[in-house]
């Protein structure tokens, strides 16, 4: 039976083959080697850390196939502003447009209302999305396990890191994670929703800790509501958090983010 996951999957193929005609990967590589500075990512993440608080990678997302429209009042800049006012070690800004309503102008908005590093949240299925990304200003790119083989996941990451961007790369279960250990990426996210099922667990961040070598930094991802959820991850050892439904249902983001995480603990 067919998943949600191999839906978008296969609108993305679409819409890369699409994109790719419109621009050749010789004049996006030329377009990439001009791009804005990198802002480091997982450094700024491992700052955060470093410094005995949360690390909060804050989401700009609209909508999601699973909730529908989150945030019918959406201002990319000023959701960043308010982000980076709140604490935020980095931003997440979605860029799929059919199953997310984002868009890559949504990134390069909210990065230059901004001095966070900024990923590109989106289903990277072609190298060619890679250079996409750095053009567009991302400072990191997520590679989801679940969605490519051994092979395009070191070659996506191996062109990433030439390409000067971080990797966040992304798994739901033991098998992917082992999958992952020879892929070189500072950052791995345990994704505690199924992106088959859209169930969402907590525990599976707590199921998995204990696998990822100890040079990864651990992302836990999606389903961070409330602080309880905080504390039980910061009991547990993961102090870096993927957060976005519970800021974006909130008037002011930032103001969510802080309270979420303890009154400013995270800023
Ligand atoms: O959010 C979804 O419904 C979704 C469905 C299918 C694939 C991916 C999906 N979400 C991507 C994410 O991983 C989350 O946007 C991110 O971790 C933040 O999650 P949350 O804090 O629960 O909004």
């Amino acid at each position: 039976m067919s998943t949600i996951l191999d839906t978008i999957l296969r609108r993305k193929h679409e819409e890369v083959a699409a994109r790719r005609e419109q621009v050749s990967l010789f004049e996006l590589k030329t377009r990439a080697a001009g791009a804005s500075p990198l802002r480091g990512f997982a450094d700024a993440v491992a700052a955060k850390i470093a410094a005995g608080r949360a690390a909060v990678i804050a989401e700009v997302k609209k909508a999601s196939p699973s909730k529908g429209v989150i945030r019918a009042d959406f201002d990319p800049a000023a959701i960043a502003r308010s982000y980076e006012a709140g604490g935020a070690a980095c931003l997440s800004v979605l860029t799929d447009v059919d199953f997310f309503q984002g868009s890559d102008a949504y990134l390069q908005q909210a990065r230059a209302a901004c001095t966070l590093p900024v990923l590109r949240k989106d289903f990277i299925v072609d190298a060619w999305q890679l250079y996409e990304a750095r053009v567009m200003g991302a400072d990191c790119v997520l590679l989801i396990a679940a969605a490519l083989d051994d092979a395009q996941l070191s070659e996506f990451a191996f062109i990433a890191a030439e390409l000067g961007m971080d990797v966040l790369l992304e798994v739901h279960d033991l098998d992917e994670l082992e999958r992952t250990l020879p892929v070189p990426a500072r950052l791995l996210g345990i994704n505690n929703r199924n992106l088959k099922t859209f169930e969402v667990s907590l525990q599976t961040t707590l199921d998995l800790k204990a696998m990822v070598p100890a040079d990864r930094l651990l992302v836990t991802e999606s389903g961070i509501l409330a602080p309880t959820d905080v504390a039980l991850m910061r009991d547990a050892g993961v102090h870096a958090f993927l957060v976005g439904e519970a800021f974006m249902r909130q008037p002011d983001p930032g103001v969510a983010l802080r309270g979420l995480f303890d009154g400013g603990a995270s800023a």
